[in-house]
């Protein structure tokens, strides 16, 4: 388990990381979800020891890195993958790891097995691919056979082929009973991999939750209609308490917006019960990756106890599919 408690990382004037507390649970892959520059890999490097928190601190099962008599058979990590000398081989970068580190040899062969690299582990390492590199990054991590694992953008330029491995292997790591916490900037790619997530933006904490019920809340529903008679429903609608917006769909039709997370059997119900006429009737779901930056981006700063109102935000503008690009319909349900 990984606990930071009012995490601070001060660079001069900029505030890097800015009073995170959360926890990483064993068993599960927890996404560290955030744009470029939100403070990730500070974070981890802090959880490291690699950098000093300005105040605040991070420990992993009760106590800092440093006090870890054999840290990596606690804490693995993958930052960099192209840390690795060229000129050595695989074999001979996972050796030297091995005895500097007190961890026995057989180790080596061990975790290049796991990764799949035993086949190549005595060509140099400079002639890796990234793939291969982020493999034998991994296999670093797994040398002291440790219960805790961070990996940093570790899917970052891989091709899709590569992307699935390194997803199926974190979720096996997981399912082994491990901590496993994984950086990335996209929550595409982070709902396919992680079961929790931590959000930050700006090195604020925005959210920590399961990763269904914050792409649920992320991805907010807006039902478009189209009716001969869409004044007559929209004053329906607003006598339920229905917030509601006449606009142009992309083909300049008049339509009726209605947002609240509703179904279209609700909307279509309303209108049958008036006797109005609908044309349309379509369910759109806001673009995820849209609603993503726009709660953790540079145009609006939000803090973890404004969160649901943050989301509540997102979804207002994600129902305008010229606000948002990337609105896309969903078909009626
Ligand atoms: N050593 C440093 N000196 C000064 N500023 C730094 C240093 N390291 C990070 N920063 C700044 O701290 C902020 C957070 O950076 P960090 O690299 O942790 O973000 P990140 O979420 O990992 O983003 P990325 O994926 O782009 O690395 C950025 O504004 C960055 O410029």
């Amino acid at each position: 388990m990984i606990e930071a408690q009012g995490l601070t990382k001060r660079y001069g004037a900029t505030v890097a990381v800015d009073n995170l507390s959360f926890q990483v649970k064993p068993g599960k892959v927890t996404g560290f979800l955030g744009p470029n520059g939100a403070g990730k890999s500070t974070t981890m490097r802090m959880m490291l020891g690699l950098d000093n928190p300005t105040s605040g601190d991070v420990r992993i099962d009760g106590k800092h890195y440093r006090d870890l008599r054999q840290p990596l058979t606690k804490i693995g990590a993958l930052l960099d993958a192209k840390w690795v000398h060229p000129n050595r081989s695989a074999r001979a970068h996972l050796a030297w790891m091995a005895a500097s580190n007190k961890l026995p040899s057989s180790r080596v062969d061990a975790v290049l097995e796991m990764v799949g690299l035993s086949t190549v582990a005595n060509k140099r390492a400079g002639a890796y691919s990234l793939g291969m590199s982020q493999r034998l990054g991994i296999a670093g991590a797994l040398l002291g056979d440790p219960e805790v694992l961070l990996f940093d953008e570790p899917v970052n330029g891989l091709d899709p082929e590569g992307i699935v491995w390194i997803r199926t292997f974190m979720q096996k790591l997981a399912e082994e009973g491990r901590t496993v916490l994984v950086s990335s900037h996209l929550l595409s790619e982070m709902a396919l991999t992680a079961e929790e997530l931590i959000v930050i933006g700006r090195g604020r904490l925005i959210a920590q939750s399961s990763t269904t019920e914050f792409v649920d809340r992320a991805s907010g529903t807006t039902i478009k209609v189209r009716s001969p008679q869409l004044d007559q429903l929209q004053g329906v609608l607003h006598e339920q308490q229905l917030v509601t917006r006449l606009g142009q769909d992309e083909t300049q039709n008049k339509v009726l917006f209605v947002d609240g997370n509703l179904t279209t059997d609700q909307i279509g119900e309303v209108a049958a019960a008036q006797g109005i006429v609908l044309h349309e009737l379509t369910l759109q779901r806001g673009s995820l990756e849209q609603a993503f930056m726009q709660m953790t981006g540079d145009s609006v700063q939000y803090h973890a106890h404004d969160e649901i109102a943050a989301v509540t935000d997102v979804n207002a503008g994600a129902i305008d599919p010229g606000a948002v690009p990337g609105t896309e319909p969903k078909g009626s349900n």
